[in-house]
């Protein structure tokens, strides 16, 4: 009904019929995270708003405080994240470590985790330095050329190169081939190929029991049979020829042998959740990375002084301690992921009955009961872009991280927070850092003017995605 939130005395935006509050998104008007985002900036006396999503109700959470019950401190009562996947109709999409719930994420979650230490990934750091001298290599050849680069071509060759070596223990050839193959099996992932594909994801999320009375699948059946081929070859040869490689395939193989918590088509769930929640993030991340220090050319500057100053010091060479003890490297990466949240909210669904009651004056003392099955948005952007948070929050300032301008951690969540927290952010992180290192060590950036501003995002892509995309000119430093 409705009148859900109207009826628990919850504040929100009058909803209309079938669309709910997101009207605007299904007709191509705006994005699902620009709605929520202006939801969130209305609403600047209320701990939480009532909104629909279609004809489903979803509790949008403004108040940190009640974040952080959310994510840490009543977490048992919001365990689970707001997808919901059949095993039979998606078996890949279904085994992401992001969808699985309750128990049996519990337990994966745990295995799963010793797979991302900081050990093994520094085990992976010579593949990652092998893709950026493979990434330089390819912006020289480009510059032959003396055409612009879009920011996002060079970022989703550099992170599939990573995915295929560090996940799949393959060469890619991503920085070879036009479009290679393996860049086909992951566009089909999360990219709207188009506007069905768009409007496909905005109706599974909007109206799941009818996406699921229809069958409708995240991953198309081709995919997920491309992905059991690549899966079984590269364990079959790794088997037949007594091969061991350091990567994420041999380190979830090795967990299907000791519990069976592991079957096949859990490790291909897994190898594939680097494509949706590891590459398409990364390489989004890393675009606007590169394009936010196009556009800040004296950031830029003092980011170069701080790189090329690192690599002297270090017998003219990175590692892994290098490039993560740089602090305005760190700065600038938290910086550009604060002003363009990738992830516009985090989705979450009320697992225990839970009762809320703001305790910081800021808010009205308003009272929510929250049932089962009820889903949480914490709208990322909005509290991202707070002014009452970040001082101009429209500017990129890398030093406000340095000052730590803003001390409220469940107001900068671009990887989650909690036992949910993104298992990847290790990874993420250094893989970019040594991409952004050996980029701006070799180039000069600048934005090339065939970029459209003011940035327009695509209305139907989950993620943060610019129309036109982000143009630069590179010269050799
Ligand atoms: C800079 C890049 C990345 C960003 C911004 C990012 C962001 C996020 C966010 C916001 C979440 C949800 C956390 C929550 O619900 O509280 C998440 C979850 C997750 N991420 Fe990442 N991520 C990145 C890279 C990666 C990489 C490289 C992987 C590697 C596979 C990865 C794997 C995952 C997985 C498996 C989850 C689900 C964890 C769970 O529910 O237990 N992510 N990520």
């Amino acid at each position: 009904s409705l009148n859900y939130w109207v009826e628990r005395g919850v504040p929100g935006p009058q909803p209309f019929p079938v669309v709910g509050n997101v009207g605007r998104n299904f007709f191509g008007k705006a994005s699902q995270g620009q709605i929520f985002t202006d939801i969130y900036r209305t609403y600047q006396e209320h701990s939480f708003v009532g909104i629909f999503r279609g004809t489903i109700p979803y509790l949008l959470v403004r108040d940190p405080d009640f974040i952080r019950n959310i994510t840490v401190k009543d977490f048992k009562h919001f365990q689970d994240n707001n997808v919901t996947v059949d095993k039979d109709v998606d078996p890949v999409f279904a085994r992401n470590p992001f969808v699985i719930k309750g128990t049996e994420w519990k337990l994966k979650r745990a295995q799963l985790t010793s797979c991302f230490s900081s050990g093994k990934i520094k085990g992976f750091y010579p593949l990652l330095e092998e893709s950026a001298m493979k990434m330089i290599k390819y912006i020289e050849h480009q510059l032959m050329t003396s055409a612009p680069l879009e920011c996002r071509e060079i970022s989703v060759r550099f992170t599939l190169e990573n995915v295929a070596s560090c996940a799949f223990g393959i060469d890619g050839k991503c920085f070879e081939e036009d479009y290679p193959k393996f860049r086909e099996m992951a566009d089909e992932f999360l990219s709207p190929r188009g506007l069905l594909r768009g409007l496909k994801l905005t109706f599974i999320f909007s109206w799941p029991s009818l996406a699921k009375l229809l069958r409708m699948k995240f991953v198309a059946k081709e995919v997920e049979d491309k992905l059991l081929e690549t899966v079984r070859t590269s364990l079959k040869y790794r088997k037949e020829n007594d091969v061991v490689r350091n990567d994420f395939l041999e380190y979830v193989s090795q967990l299907s042998t000791n519990t069976d918590l592991f079957t096949e088509m859990d490790i291909v769930g897994h190898a594939a959740s680097f494509f949706s929640d590891g590459y398409e993030t990364s390489s989004r991340v890393m675009g606007f990375f590169i394009f936010e220090l196009a556009m800040n050319p004296e950031c830029q500057h003092k980011l170069r002084e701080e790189i090329i100053n690192s690599y002297e010091k270090h017998g003219n060479s990175f590692s892994y301690e290098s490039i993560n003890e740089m602090e305005y490297l760190d700065a600038c990466f938290n910086e550009s992921m604060r002003k363009n949240s990738i992830l516009h909210h985090l989705a979450k669904v009320c697992t225990e009955a839970y009762t809320y009651t703001p305790t910081n004056p800021e808010y009205k003392k308003l009272s929510v009961n929250i049932e089962p099955g009820t889903p949480i948005i914490i709208p990322l952007t909005g509290l991202h872009t707070d002014p009452k948070y970040w001082k101009s929050p429209e500017k990129f300032i890398p030093e406000r991280f340095l000052t730590r301008e803003n001390t409220n951690k469940f107001t900068y969540l671009p990887f989650g927070e909690g036992p949910r927290i993104c298992i990847g952010q290790r990874f993420g992180t250094t893989q970019l850092k040594v991409g952004i290192a050996h980029l701006f060590k070799n180039f000069v950036v600048e934005v090339n003017s065939k970029t459209q501003f003011p940035l327009t995002y695509n209305p139907y892509h989950i993620l943060l995605s610019p129309v036109g995309g982000l143009w630069i000119n590179l010269r050799k430093v």
